[in-house]
Parts: C-alpha cells; structure tokens; sequence
C-alpha cells in the first residue's frame, strides 16, 4: 500500500466546527483528491505531512507509520521525507533560484548556504532547466520557472513521496498544460508515490489513477481508474 490514511479532526473557530474524517488506502502511485472549496483537502494533505496533527488515526506512507495516536507515534515533518508542493510555491523571497534549491539540500539548519554539495545543485538546476535564471530572485521568474524551481526544491532531498496542493492553479492554461505534462514524465521517470488535490478536471483525467472525492470534511466515494 502506498497511501493508507485514516485521521480525524475537529477545527473550531468561534460557533464553527469543522470535523474532517479522512479515510482512504491507495496501492497507487498516483492518487489524485478532488472536491469543491473547504472540503478538508488541505487539511487531509498537512495530517499527512505532519503539519496539523490529528485528534485521532494513522497515516501510513509505503509501509512506514508516520502517525498512530494510539500507539503515540506522531513523525515530526522534517524525518517524514515527503515533499509538499503548496499552492503558492511558498519560495523563498529573499534567496535566488539557486540558494532555494539549495535549501531543499540542506541537512540542518546550522548548515551555512554556501557549504551545500555544488554538484548536487547543479545537477537539479540542469534537470530542471534553470542553469540560465540560477541567480535570480522569485520574483524576477515566470509562473512555469517558479513552479520547477519549488518543484526542484521539494524533490532534491529524494522524498518517498510528493504532495502537492493545487500544483498548476496559479499559471495560465497554455503553461498549465506545458507543466502538466512535465510533471506527468516527471512522476513516470522518478516513480515517486504522488497525492495531489485539485479542483481541475484536467488534472484529474492526468494524473487520477486513483481518484478520491472529499465533500464537507470525508471522503464521498472512491472512483477506481480506467487504467
Ligand atoms: N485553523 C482552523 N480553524 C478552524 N477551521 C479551519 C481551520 N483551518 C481550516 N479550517 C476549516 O476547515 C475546512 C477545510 O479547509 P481546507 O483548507 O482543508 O479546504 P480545501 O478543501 O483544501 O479548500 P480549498 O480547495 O479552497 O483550498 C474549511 O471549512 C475551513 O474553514
């Protein structure tokens, strides 16, 4: 089983309660979540890489316990080894392309930017086709550029799993679908497990080899693909 999740939580902000029971198992390496706005995705996805922590369950990532609440187990994000790719990139502003994926490499904080291993750098930037805008600053990328850069980032420490959140929602639809099927050969040649969430059909019909839907906080029903 790649994926096998079963958490619950309970978030409240004033009179509002919003009780998310996420429950799937996946032997696919690609599963896709989808459902309408402040269905629980978001917050399905942080239990797994352990920024929100549920009130109850266990996750599950290719064999390994990442939580158990009753066994006490609860992984701390940093040994979870999963990329999470957020809606917005989330780079860093005040580090060029090539100290951002240099981040991604480090293996503490006390580690100095300037001692990451150069070849390893240069090999993501050469995948990644950013030899060219290596020095530049976020904000001086297109939307395609800062979607490889966060995409480089994540995948440099080699994760045992890619989570990403809404990955093409922030780029026009002619880029949209130029990344898309980046990613598509990207997943195919790395054969990393991905769980995405997404509102798009399109990535659905691409990256949906097993696709879940999620409404008011559970999963509805469990859709087996074509393939
Ligand atoms: N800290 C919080 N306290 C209380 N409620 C919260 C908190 N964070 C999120 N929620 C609620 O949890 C619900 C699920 O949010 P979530 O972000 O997981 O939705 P989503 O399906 O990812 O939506 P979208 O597609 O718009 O990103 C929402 O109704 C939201 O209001």
């Amino acid at each position: 089983m790649q994926f096998k999740v079963d958490v619950q939580k309970t978030l409240r902000s004033g009179e509002r309660e919003f009780v998310l029971r996420a429950r799937f198992e996946s032997a696919s390496q690609r599963v896709v979540v989808y459902g309408s706005s402040g269905a629980g995705k978001s917050q399905m996805m942080k239990a797994v890489a352990g920024l929100m922590t549920p009130d109850s369950g266990r996750i599950e990532l290719a064999g390994r316990c990442l939580f158990d609440s009753a066994a006490r187990i609860n992984v701390p994000p940093q040994q979870r080894k999963v990329a999470y790719l957020f809606q917005d990139y989330a780079l860093f502003p005040h580090l060029n392309v090539r100290q951002n994926i240099a981040f991604g490499l480090q293996r503490g904080w006390r580690n100095p930017l300037a001692r990451v291993d150069g070849e390893q750098v240069r090999y993501w930037l050469q995948a990644f086709e950013l030899e060219a805008v290596a020095q530049q600053f976020p904000h001086q990328l297109s939307g395609g550029q800062r979607q490889r850069v966060a995409l480089a980032r994540a995948l440099a420490p080699q994760p045992d799993a890619l989570l990403l959140d809404e990955p093409f929602a922030a780029l026009d639809p002619g880029l949209r679908g130029r990344m898309r099927a980046e990613l598509d050969a990207l997943q195919r040649r790395l054969q990393i497990p991905m769980l995405m969430i997404t509102h798009d059909p399109e990535d659905v019909r691409a990256f949906g080899d097993h696709v879940l839907r999620m409404e008011n906080g559970s999963m509805l029903r469990v859709e087996e693909s074509a393939a």
